[in-house]
């Protein structure tokens, strides 16, 4: 029985093309249009339109400053060097790679799988940090446009959290320690800040039972633990477009307090597996003047999108659904964030807050 993973991204345009970014945000927006009560499907479609419209000269400017996102190339060659690993390991599998927000799209992937008549499918968001726009929005996408097409019926599973698996820890604490070295940055000095960026959520979705905030905090100290640094902030990158709350701090201000106490501050972007305009503009164009105004030097971890290790984590993560044996055997459980059969993370024993 042969089975199709699917790896699962957000997506970016590789292009600063506006009719391409005006589309790609609309899809944003329509996905999130719960955080609005909008009256009908078609009210919330031009709703979408209107946001998408306001945030596309920002938008474009960024594209424009990078010459397009590096993300689409950098998810595919982790889709090829996952394909490899699971061969060397004999795993009869194919791989393939959606986006949420950009072509691959979901639904188009979903009907290939179809028309190759994959007997099992696998989704894997490539998201470090479990979350409702990302994570769970990806998988409900896959497996609704799955069930659309017509006298097709795979068996669906899908992975959701795996931030707590230990290579995956390895790879950042080893990541920014390396890069520190590089720099000649000591974290234990004093004037050295240390700051986590997360991608920040609405806090609705907070309201609602996510547990991102949480995923955030807890590996944050993890990794602050494992490469010995006792201070640190965490500070959130947020993309308020609709007058509406979102998770607090933003990075902005912990990096602009920071700039009575410190000479420089180290970031980790610790959201993303791809660098995109989130790491290569938001951080090193835009928080890098936030840093100057305040006498700080920035210096902003890379992304370990192509660390050697991570194919064989992902492989790992795979195989008990390749092999066919209970996926609990390595500690893969029912996910409370998609409390849907077939769906496994490594999260369900999150503690509850407080
Ligand atoms: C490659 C680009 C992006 C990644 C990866 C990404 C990850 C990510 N996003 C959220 C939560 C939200 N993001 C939202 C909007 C939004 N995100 C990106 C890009 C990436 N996000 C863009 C271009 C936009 C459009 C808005 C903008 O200002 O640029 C939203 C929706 C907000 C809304 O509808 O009002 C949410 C929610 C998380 C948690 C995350 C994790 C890695
Ligand atoms: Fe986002």
């Amino acid at each position: 029985m042969e089975t199709a993973i699917v790896l699962l991204n957000f997506g970016e345009p590789s292009e600063p093309d506006r009719d391409v970014v005006l589309e790609y945000l609309t899809r944003i927006f329509y996905d999130n249009a719960s955080l609005e009560d909008a009256e009908s499907e078609e009210a919330a479609w031009e709703r979408s339109r209107e946001l998408a419209k306001r945030r596309l000269p920002g938008l474009m400017e960024e594209y424009e400053e990078i010459g397009g996102s590096p993300l689409q190339p950098q998810a595919t060659a982790q889709a090829e060097a996952l394909d490899e690993t699971l061969e060397e390991r004999g795993h009869d599998v194919t791989i393939y790679h959606a986006m949420q927000f950009m072509e691959p799209l979901i639904p188009d992937v979903a009907e290939e799988l179809a028309e190759e008549g994959f007997e099992s499918v696998l989704a894997v968001p490539i998201y470090p940090l479990c979350g409702p726009s990302t994570t769970v929005s990806a998988i409900d996408s896959l497996e609704e446009s799955i069930d659309e097409v017509d006298g097709y019926e795979p068996d669906f599973s899908s992975i959701t959290g795996w931030h707590r698996a230990p290579v995956y820890n390895r790879i950042r604490a080893e990541g920014i320690r390396e890069f520190a070295e590089e720099e000649g940055l000591d974290l234990s000095d004093p004037d050295t800040a240390f700051v986590f960026s997360a991608h920040g959520t609405p806090t609705k979705y907070l309201e609602e039972g996510s547990r991102y905030d949480q995923y955030v905090e807890e590996h944050a100290a993890a990794i602050a633990s494992m490469i010995g640094l006792e201070e640190y902030e965490i500070g959130y990158q947020n993309h308020q477009n609709r007058g509406i709350d979102w998770t607090e701090p933003e990075t902005e201000e912990v990096v602009e307090d920071l700039g009575d106490e410190a000479e420089r501050v180290v970031v980790e972007p610790m959201s993303f597996m791809h660098e995109q305009s989130e790491t290569l503009v938001e951080l090193d164009v835009d928080l890098a003047e936030d840093a100057a105004e305040v006498g700080l030097d920035l210096h902003r971890v890379p992304v370990p999108h192509d660390d050697p290790r991570f194919p064989g984590l992902l492989a790992d993560v795979v195989e008990p659904f390749l092999s066919g044996f209970e996926p609990s055997y390595y500690q893969l459980r029912q996910c409370q964030c998609r409390d849907e059969p077939g769906t496994y993370c490594f999260n369900a024993g999150l503690p509850p807050e407080n």
